[in-house]
């Protein structure tokens, strides 16, 4: 069963395929396309254009919401949202919904979702379950952290990448994931705070625990 697996940045990438690497089955096709939302939907269209896959996977590092999913933790998406896709107005944000012209959120299969759970955290993964937060501008202040998480209850991690992924994959009907790894917790910008080389070294490990688990 083809799996195709999107990252942003070439760090990201060679994380998983580290991971995958171990695999005795035939291993994912791992495509590094860019960050933001608009480069992640054009990589995965294309990509899905090309060849024939059974699971989309987007992976790579992201921010962890404080009290949900803390720094080294792994997130596994119940549903990839566009945060930031509605209109911001004077009583607050609405939603595209509401506006009445579009979706910002795709629900994740909720089986794949404990399956995959399930063989994560056997393989002792810390892992944390819950709404992945896509965004175009990354959180920098409690403020902003705070109001999303507010509107998102449950909001376990924020990422730049997930909505584009989900959303060329629902136009080939092919499920989605989100996994990412905690580099950083969302909130006030703290650049030299964030633990990327830990957090690429726990992407090679849940790939690696993923061995054959990735059925839809
Ligand atoms: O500088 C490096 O070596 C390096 C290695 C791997 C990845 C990076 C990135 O900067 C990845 C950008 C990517 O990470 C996601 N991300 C991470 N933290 C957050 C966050 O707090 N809010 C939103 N997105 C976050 C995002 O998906 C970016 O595309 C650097």
């Amino acid at each position: 069963m083809p799996i195709l697996v999107i990252t942003a940045v070439a760090a990201e990438r060679d994380a998983v395929l580290g991971g995958a690497r171990s695999w005795r089955i035939p291993g994912p096709d791992v495509l590094a396309v860019g960050a933001g939302p608009a480069a992640a939907a054009a990589g995965t269209a294309s990509a899905l254009a090309r060849g024939s896959y059974d699971l989309v996977v987007n992976a790579g590092i992201g921010g962890g919401f404080p009290g949900v999913a803390p720094v080294g933790s792994t997130v596994l998406a119940t549903r990839v949202v566009a945060a930031d896709l509605g209109a911001q107005t004077a009583e607050g944000f609405v939603p595209i919904e509401e506006l009445g012209f579009g979706t910002s959120g795709f629900e994740a299969d909720p089986r794949l979702v404990t399956h995959v759970g399930d063989i994560l955290r056997a393989a002792g993964v810390p892992l944390a379950t819950g709404p992945a937060l896509t965004v175009s501008t990354v959180t920098g202040t409690a403020e902003r952290a705070a109001e999303l998480a507010a509107r998102h209850a449950g909001a376990a991690v924020e990422g730049m990448e997930g909505f584009g992924v989900a959303t060329a994959a629902a136009a080939h009907a092919v499920p989605m994931l989100e996994l990412r790894t905690v580099s950083n917790a969302v909130g006030p910008r703290d650049r030299a705070a964030w633990r990327i080389p830990d957090a690429l070294r726990a992407l090679t490990a849940a790939f690696a625990a993923l061995e054959g688990s990735l059925t839809p």
